[in-house]
């Protein structure tokens, strides 16, 4: 394993994160507990949908030629013989001359072919007076219009919104075969952070590390254990981690660059399959990935809070959603456009991941930086203020006003 290795790409760490982690396995969840899940399966209409023809109004269903003629000056008057509320299991007919009383949902009467809304008729209940025609078809939901028998409705892959549940629920399915959400660890490092709230003494600093990564965790849809902050002390990261919960990743943040105590490193790089690593990116150049001795994937993140958070977005959360079961493109946010209203500079031969501020101009999206003074990864409130990260290409220096940059949203 070698010590000592150039800076790798961003595209090429992630390639690496990326092979370290597959779908986990399918269960079987009932559809009120799988939002945010990923089918494992592909979802089919077992019957036609709608199952029948339906009234779209609340009015009376007619045969349109009775009525071709009707107008408030000369009103068709029609005997009702049945009335269909919703649910209705009458297969009473419409005959030539006569009307059903209909509510909208409830099926068609056979030989009806033309509902008339309720507002073009005096509302009679025994009979009707009509002041309008109807178009054949009029206000008929036809039956398979929405899916055919046999039809796909959702394929496997697909993370299961709440539109995309109430699909499943129509054509009748009460539960689903989906991914397991995966399980995350996250623990961060260093002998200067407290729990936020707790006195501070010289020199040492709240942990915001292990927050900042729980919640994106669970907000790209994993459960989380935080840990909290371990000290620098390569015997108190082993024993944390071999006293952990069943995971299927490890986060840690923190412990990774070139320093005396940095204990990830320390710690771990012993691992056959551990490896830290230089990636061309400013902030989130030092990186380390591998597998823990159970195999368990670990992403060792750099501690300074800007460096965890955009290592989070470029690697974590792309891993993340390959636990889940996403495949391709859907792993990573859409990449917009934006204009600098502001220039920056991005340092040579890495690529830029800066917190940013998106705004919709008159002429589209605008960018400027969310940090006021300077991009350093150490300014964590700057991501209070960030709603998206732009990234820069490795061989550009700087970006001038009226640039176009490729940025991603970040918040909601
Ligand atoms: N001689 C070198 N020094 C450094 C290099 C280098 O190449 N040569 N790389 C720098 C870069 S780039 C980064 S990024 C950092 C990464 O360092 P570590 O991952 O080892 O992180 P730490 O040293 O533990 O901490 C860095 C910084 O972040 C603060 N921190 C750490 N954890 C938390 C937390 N949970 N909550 C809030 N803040 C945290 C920590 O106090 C430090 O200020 O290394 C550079 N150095
Ligand atoms: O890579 Mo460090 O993340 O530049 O601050």
């Amino acid at each position: 394993m070698p010590t000592h290795e150039g800076p790798r790409t961003v595209a090429e760490h992630l390639a690496e994160v990326l092979a370290l982690v597959s779908a986990l396995p399918a269960v079987t969840t009932p559809i009120d507990e799988a939002l945010g899940l990923v089918l494992a399966e592909d979802v089919t209409a077992p019957e036609a949908l709608p199952r029948f023809a339906n009234s779209a109004m609340d009015g009376y269903a007619v045969r349109a030629h009775d009525v071709a003629g009707a107008s408030p000056e000369h009103p068709v008057v029609l005997p009702v013989v049945v009335d269909l509320p919703a649910g209705a299991e009458s297969l009473t007919a419409v005959t030539p001359g006569v009307a059903a009383r209909i509510m909208t949902g409830a099926p068609v009467p056979p030989g009806a072919d033309a509902i008339v809304p309720v507002e073009r008729t005096d509302a009679g209940v025994r009979a009707v007076t009509i002041f309008a025609p109807a178009a054949l078809g009029a206000h008929v939901r036809r039956a398979g219009e929405d899916v055919a028998q046999g039809d796909l409705v959702l394929g496997a892959g697909q993370e299961l919104t709440p539109y995309r549940i109430a699909a499943i629920a129509a054509v009748g399915r009460p539960a689903v075969r989906a991914h397991r959400r995966p399980r995350v660890l996250v623990m961060s490092t260093g002998s200067e952070l407290v729990v936020p709230g707790e006195t501070l003494r010289h020199g040492q600093i709240p942990d915001s590390n292990s927050y900042l990564l729980a919640a994106a965790a669970r907000a790209a849809g994993a459960s989380v254990v935080r840990l909290g902050a371990v000290p620098d002390d390569p015997d108190a990261l082993r024993a944390a981690l071999s006293s952990r919960a069943d995971v299927d990743l490890v986060l840690t943040s923190g412990g990774v660059s070139q320093g005396a105590y940095d204990v990830v490193k320390e710690a771990l790089i012993g691992l056959p399959e551990m490896r830290f690593v230089p990636v061309a990116m400013q902030p989130g150049k030092p990186q380390g990935l591998g597998r823990l001795d159970d195999g368990t994937p670990v992403l060792a993140l750099p501690g300074n809070p800007v460096s965890a958070f955009v290592s989070f977005e470029a690697f974590v959360r792309p891993a993340l959603l390959a636990l889940r079961g996403l495949r391709g493109a859907a792993l990573h946010r859409p990449r917009l456009l934006a204009r600098a209203t502001e220039g920056w500079t991005s340092p040579a031969g890495r690529e830029q991941h800066i917190p940013v501020v998106l705004t919709q101009g008159e002429d589209g999206l605008e960018v400027r930086p969310a940090a006021i003074r300077g991009s350093g990864s150490h300014l964590v409130a700057s991501l209070a203020v960030a709603d998206g990260l732009a990234i820069v290409p490795r061989e550009v220096g700087a970006v001038a006003v009226g640039d176009d940059v490729a940025v991603v949203r970040i918040a909601p």
